[in-house]
């Protein structure tokens, strides 16, 4: 799937510029390509959407539309709430566990068919509705290919099946699949027996021992393992008998196909035991679940695979919530977890991108300032200003330290240089902050300041931040619609343009308090960009509580900044402080490289300078870097530099453009998405 369509043959998420976002990162009037908000939708609350997928007071052109909608990230809990709501509006649990179990067997004759009797597919059930959905698939496979293609293990007492699960072993009886289900959990010292389904092939199997003799050698010679042990439904430490089960598994390394996910994987944080089965895919049903994208999620669940089963969609947008609806037995105890997200799409950033007109002059694409570049870090603020440049801004001016002017100036000819007052070491001076104003007030047109790439923490430096973010004065001294003084300028440029605070802009900023940020003179654009450990200074948790909790440090950061928040790192994420929540699915782990987050806020200035609002503008960046990432990779993973990625931005941008295939088109599987696609490149 890495094949590019031709333009115009996208299909019909490409149909229309307002596809895929909320109302608020459209581009705001009178910005470079055109009008903003979609007119007429109703009040959010009228439509049973969540506040947190989509900007009060209006939902998205997705929803509005009848065709397939974007993927959810959702809690466990928001799942089963999904669940109920569609059971409710008519789709019951049996008709939900036919269409992901049949989806499942469909997916799977994709990735690893066609099946024979020589290498049987072996299906691992549990006892709940995930191994009712193995069931299903064993089903199907076995009409596809004959019952001796497919084998079940049923590691539960039949008798003790309730509701779905029950009636799927029932059916399966009758479809003459080989099966063998286990004779109850083991009480301590007991004899366990293990029986074969007496629909198939008849006969007792006695003894756990003797479930997993039969388990092990029916592994080592499978095409694949279906491991549907566990789902959303697992509570507390893997029991015995599953996790021995899953180390029969792991330890045959054969290819391990995860139903929803791989079992004992916690749906909402992604933490795993060492026997969670390391899957080569992973198909997860209605909604990708956030453990598959936090913590260990990623590593233990392959490829992923999300598939439509069904749910009207009214429901897969309203499932989600807050999160924080506390359903019993929900992972983690349901108050964990986590708001739903939406996973940003090609298509989506495509119809926020700006549109350049034919006549367009470089003052229509705006002027991005880098501040930062202090001694010893210069490179920092030439990457964010390189960046800059490649994602479409008009000027670039990189605004350092006057000692170190000649030295920025050499790298790029495009590239402008101011030189600002600095103290005899070559460090900022407080008197920047004005000369820095003074300076863009001479300009025309749109100015955006990127401040922090190479600031440093000097004494000055905080205080041209303070004086920058206009926050120089005593705490909550003027209202946040009170400009203060020096706003305005000569050629019409605010004091306060349109700001991307990164690195050291981001460490002064958690020293004034990240509250304050709120009280910024007349709200001015702000988008954050930290990585979990300057999200941590900012919140005053620790690195590992961001990361442990990362869409709920998203969303604080934005909400207590009133700005929007961008959390890098795998499977980066970005927040608006109206609660909207999305993640970057795109990318690799060979971007963990230097100078890689001064290029994003170069980005990020880039689209806030073509007119984007702030979250739309956050969103385009972070997905462009990501897709600039992946084409400069060969593979994933391989280490990339950040001035390789920022070669590729027009590429990225191009791709964006044209359409990439849309993730729904996953192998040709009509209502499955890929989470995470194959590299671009
Ligand atoms: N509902 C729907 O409409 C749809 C649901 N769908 C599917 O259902 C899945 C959720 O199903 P679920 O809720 O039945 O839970 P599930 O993941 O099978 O786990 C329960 C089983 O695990 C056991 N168990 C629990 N903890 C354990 C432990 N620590 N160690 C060992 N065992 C443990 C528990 O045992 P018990 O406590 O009952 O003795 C019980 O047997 C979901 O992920 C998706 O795949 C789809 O078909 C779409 C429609
Ligand atoms: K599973």
């Amino acid at each position: 799937m890495t094949a590019e369509e031709p333009a115009g043959t996208a299909g019909p998420e490409f149909a229309g510029p307002a596809a895929g976002m909320p109302a608020t990162p459209g581009r705001a009037s009178g910005m470079p390509g055109g009008a903003a908000s979609l007119p007429g939708q109703p009040p959010a609350a009228a439509t049973g959407v969540s506040a947190t997928g989509v900007a009060p007071g209006g939902r998205t052109a997705l929803e509005a539309e009848p065709r397939p909608a974007g993927v959810w990230i959702l809690s466990a809990a928001a799942v089963r709430r999904g669940d109920r709501l569609a059971a409710e509006a008519g789709l019951g649990g049996p008709v939900l566990m036919e269409t992901a179990g049949r989806t499942a067997a469909t997916l799977l004759w994709k990735v690893a068919g066609p099946f024979s009797p020589r290498e049987p597919v072996v299906v691992l059930a549990g006892g709940g509705n995930n191994g009712g959905d193995g069931m299903v698939l064993a089903r199907w496979v076995a009409r596809w290919a004959g019952p001796a293609a497919v084998k079940v293990f049923l590691l539960a007492e039949p008798a003790r099946l309730r509701g779905e699960a029950a009636v799927q072993w029932s059916l399966l009886a009758r479809s003459g699949v080989p099966a063998i289900a286990l004779a109850g959990e083991p009480a301590p010292g007991a004899r366990q027996e293990a029986r074969q389904n007496p629909g198939a092939e008849g006969g007792v199997v006695p003894a756990a021992d003797a479930f997993f003799y039969h388990l092990e050698a029916a592994v080592a010679r499978a095409r694949v393992v279906v491991d549907a042990l566990l789902g959303v439904g697992v509570r507390g430490a893997l029991r015995p008998l599953a996790a021995r089960a899953l180390q029969v598994v792991g330890a045959a390394g054969v290819p391990v196909f995860a139903l929803d996910l791989p079992s004992g994987l916690d749906a909402d944080t992604g933490e795993a035991a060492p026997v969670v089965p390391r899957a080569t895919w992973t198909v997860t049903f209605a909604a990708a679940k956030w453990g598959l994208l936090l913590g260990q999620g990623p590593e233990r669940a392959g490829q992923v695979f999300v598939a439509d089963i069904g749910w009207p969609q009214e429901t897969g947008t309203g499932a989600g919530g807050t999160g924080s609806e506390t359903e019993a037995g929900a992972p983690g105890g349901g108050s964990e977890g986590f708001p739903s997200a939406r996973v940003l799409e090609a298509a989506s950033v495509a119809a926020l991108l700006p549109h350049r007109p034919w006549d367009a002059h470089k003052g229509w694409a705006g002027h991005v300032v880098v501040a930062g570049g202090r001694p010893g870090q210069v490179g920092a603020a030439v990457l964010a200003g390189t960046a800059a440049l490649q994602a479409g801004a008009g000027t670039v001016t990189l605004a350092v330290p006057a000692p170190v002017r000649a030295e920025a100036a050499v790298h790029r000819p495009e590239i402008m240089t101011w030189a600002l007052p600095a103290t005899t070491g070559g460090e900022w001076d407080a008197a920047a902050a004005t000369a820095l104003a003074q300076r863009e007030g001479e300009r025309r047109g749109r100015v955006v300041r990127v401040i922090g790439p190479g600031l440093g923490q000097s004494p000055g430096a905080a205080a041209c931040l303070a004086g920058w973010l206009g926050l120089d004065g005593p705490p909550a001294t003027r209202g946040p619609e009170d400009p203060g003084p020096g706003a305005g300028s000569p050629a019409g440029v605010p004091a306060f343009p349109p700001t991307v605070l990164d690195a050291d802009g981001l460490n002064l900023a958690a020293r004034l308090g990240i509250d304050r940020l709120r009280e910024r003179p007349g709200s001015f654009p702000l988008v954050l960009t930290p990585h979990p450990g300057e999200a941590a200074r900012l919140l005053g948790w620790t690195t590992a509580q961001v990361q442990a909790r990362r869409p709920l440090a998203a969303l604080e950061l934005a909400r207590r900044s009133g700005a929007v928040a961008v959390l890098k790192g795998a499977g980066t994420l970005v927040a608006g402080p109206a609660g909207d929540l999305y993640a970057c699915t795109r990318g690799h782990p060979g971007m963990a490289s230097a100078g890689m987050g001064d290029a994003l806020a170069g980005i990020v200035g880039a689209m806030l300078a073509q007119g984007l609002e702030p979250l739309a503008a956050a969103l385009a960046a972070v997905f462009l870097h990501a897709l600039a990432g992946e084409l400069a990779a060969p593979a994933a993973g391989v280490p990339v530099q950040a001035t390789e990625v920022i070669a590729r931005l027009p590429a990225a941008l191009q791709r964006v453009r044209r359409g990439l295939p849309r993730s729904a088109e996953a192998l040709g599987v009509p209502g499955v998405a890929w989470l995470r696609p194959p590299l671009a490149g």
